[in-house]
């Protein structure tokens, strides 16, 4: 009998143990997370879903290291991209002016962002307001650009709070040809989602619940 070694993924972000709590006034204390565990493995597309003020944006922003939590660990292997519920933006810069400050951050060169940028403008369709301010976009294109600047680095991990929540139903079909790209090239992304239709575009779903997964 012969026996075919099977490649081990090693995961991409790794979390667990992940407790939270806030604190409303001097008594009282809110236990959000008691002990959620979460794994993302190279090219899985992940859905987190759970009842609203289950701990969902609570516990990405543990993820992606934008809040401490009281116990637990993560670690992440790699870039990461992350595209939080409400688009975070200058609103005095152009669309383009955006991916040339994000560029320089993610320390890309000039011809690698500028790339990146032709590409996103494209799979999400938004080029045409590449010299438009942020303040005078709308909500929906805010979100493009900011889906587009976590993704212009590529990233290992991509992170997204309910990310088509603005989206036209063009637009939506658009992020799921991208998500599906990522997952060929190995990518991993973890979303956000309060749509049962959704359900089988996702490899798998993690339940939030009672503070665990
Ligand atoms: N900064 C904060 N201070 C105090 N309480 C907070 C804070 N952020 C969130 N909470 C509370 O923690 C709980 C979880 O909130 P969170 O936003 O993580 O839930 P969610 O599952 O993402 O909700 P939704 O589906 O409505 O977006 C809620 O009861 C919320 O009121």
């Amino acid at each position: 009998m012969t026996t075919t070694a099977q490649p081990v993924r090693t995961a991409v972000l790794e979390a667990s143990g992940i407790e939270k709590s806030y604190r409303h006034g001097l008594r009282h204390r809110q236990n959000v997370l008691r002990g959620a565990d979460i794994t993302l493995l190279p090219g899985e597309v992940v859905g987190l879903v759970g009842e609203n003020g289950s701990g969902k944006s609570t516990l990405m922003k543990i993820l992606v290291g934008a809040l401490r939590p009281d116990a637990g660990t993560v670690s992440i292997a790699g870039r990461l991209g992350y595209c939080p519920q409400e688009p975070v933006y200058y609103e005095r810069l152009t669309c383009d002016e955006h991916f040339e400050l994000f560029g320089r951050a993610y320390r890309m060169s000039q011809e690698a962002e500028r790339r990146s940028r032709r590409e996103l403008y494209a799979a999400l369709g938004f080029e045409r307001y590449a010299s438009t301010r942020a303040d005078q976009l709308s909500g929906g294109t805010l979100a493009k650009l900011n889906l587009g600047l976590a993704l212009l680095a590529d990233p290992e991990v991509l992170l997204l709070d309910e990310p088509y929540a603005g989206f036209d139903w063009d637009t939506y079909l658009r992020f799921w040809d991208l998500v599906a790209r990522r997952r060929e090239q190995g990518r991993s992304v973890l979303i956000i989602s309060h749509f049962v239709a959704d359900e089988e575009r996702f490899d798998r779903i993690v339940h939030l619940r009672d503070g665990r997964t």
